[in-house]
């Protein structure tokens, strides 16, 4: 078995797999040369063919333990007939859903047609991981979790406290739960189309987790997690799952017990040792160096990496950061912090 794939069996994998959360990026001038090419980010998702290469490009360069689709986590509301741009400096803009209306709107008929050119990609990728020698690379396919992807649907883009969307399900909260049922039940059938291509382990991205109170965290969180790690593994059984409740702070202990998922993405601020502590043992942890450690390079970044390492050693663990590389960051110190971690 691939070594990502044993630490998410439960395997207390050392030196541990390590792959870097928006690894296919802006900070690649590699990465930089095809987004010339293409100034519709849109329209980059949808080319089969540069979406592998994007995606391969890290693994050229750094021998990743996992490769992950080159895809965004709005490509799914996209997928459901809702609008999504990417606009140059702003992040994306999305009509705003607000009401009834908007959530009737959204056609989940068109899934299926709409995501092929995103299977194309799975299946081009894990061609393509075999024909250039990375037999040990494993494949995440992704989705973002219903309560994030709302997040973007209803605010129409980012935003600095997600008051919208908060204020949405509590005034709302019928309307609100069938725009999740929906969200959910599309992710289902999305991630389950990438396993079906190829995707060897999934990771369910809740970005913004973090800004609900415990029991709305509950129900919109934890809940659709749970439908969807058991949908998928009655039609998928021994496929992999990472959820990523991001800022979900002391309720992930929780979030792993409850739904079911092999593996947790943790953010930043979370102190790893204590929150692995929170886990049930088999779970593995993932994460969660500091994005910036890596743009400072360095004795900076090698402590924090260290101080990682020391405080999971023993248990499932898979290197990644706490949340995505930035755009400034040197290529050449991620080659460095793979020196670390690969020195245990
Ligand atoms: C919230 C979210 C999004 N997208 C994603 C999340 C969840 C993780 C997180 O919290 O960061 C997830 C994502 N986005 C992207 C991937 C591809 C795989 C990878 O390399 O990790 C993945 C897994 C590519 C991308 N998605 C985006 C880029 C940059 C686009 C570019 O080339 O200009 C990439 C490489 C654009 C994007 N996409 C999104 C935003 C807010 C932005 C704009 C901010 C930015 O530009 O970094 C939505």
């Amino acid at each position: 078995m691939k070594r990502l794939l044993r630490s998410l069996d439960g395997e207390a994998v050392w030196p541990p797999p390590v792959w870097l959360m928006r690894q296919a990026g802006r900070y690649l001038p590699e990465y930089r040369a095809v987004r010339a090419k293409v100034p519709d980010f849109v329209a980059l998702c949808l080319n089969p063919e540069l979406s592998t290469e994007v995606t391969l490009q890290p693994i050229r360069r750094y021998g990743f333990d996992a490769a992950i689709l080159f895809s965004d986590i709005l490509m799914l509301p996209w997928a459901l007939g809702h609008g999504l741009a990417f606009k140059e400096g702003e992040g994306p803009c999305l009509p705003e859903l607000r009401d009834e209306a908007g959530v009737a709107a959204l056609d989940p008929s068109r899934l299926t047609d709409r995501v092929k050119p995103i299977m194309e990609t799975v299946q081009r990728i894990r061609a393509g991981l075999t024909a250039e020698g990375f037999g040990e690379t494993a494949l995440i396919g992704f989705a973002g979790a219903p309560f994030t992807v709302a997040c973007y649907m209803v605010e129409g883009g980012g935003s600095k406290d997600f008051a919208a969307v908060r204020g949405m399900a509590y005034t709302q909260p019928k309307v609100f739960q069938r725009l999740m049922d929906t969200l959910t039940d599309a992710t289902i059938e999305y991630l389950s189309a990438q396993v079906t291509a190829g995707a060897e382990a999934l990771m369910l991205f809740d970005s913004w987790a973090g800004v609900l109170s415990a029991n709305m965290f509950r129900q919109h969180v934890i809940a659709p997690a749970a439908k969807i790690v058991q949908a998928l593994r009655a039609r998928h059984p021994g496929i992999k799952l990472i959820g990523f409740p991001r800022l979900g702070g002391v309720m992930v202990g929780e979030y792993a017990a409850a739904t079911g998922v092999d593996g947790v993405g943790i953010d930043t601020g979370s102190d790893i040792a204590a929150v692995a502590d929170m886990m049930p043992v088999h779970i593995a942890v993932q994460g969660n160096l500091d994005p910036l450690a890596v743009v400072a390079g360095g004795n900076a970044m090698r402590v924090e990496a260290e101080g990682i390492l020391d405080a999971v050693r023993g248990r499932p663990f898979i290197f990644n950061l706490g949340h995505g590389i930035v755009p400034q960051t040197p290529p050449e110190n991620v080659a460095a912090l793979l020196e670390i971690v690969r020195a245990g």
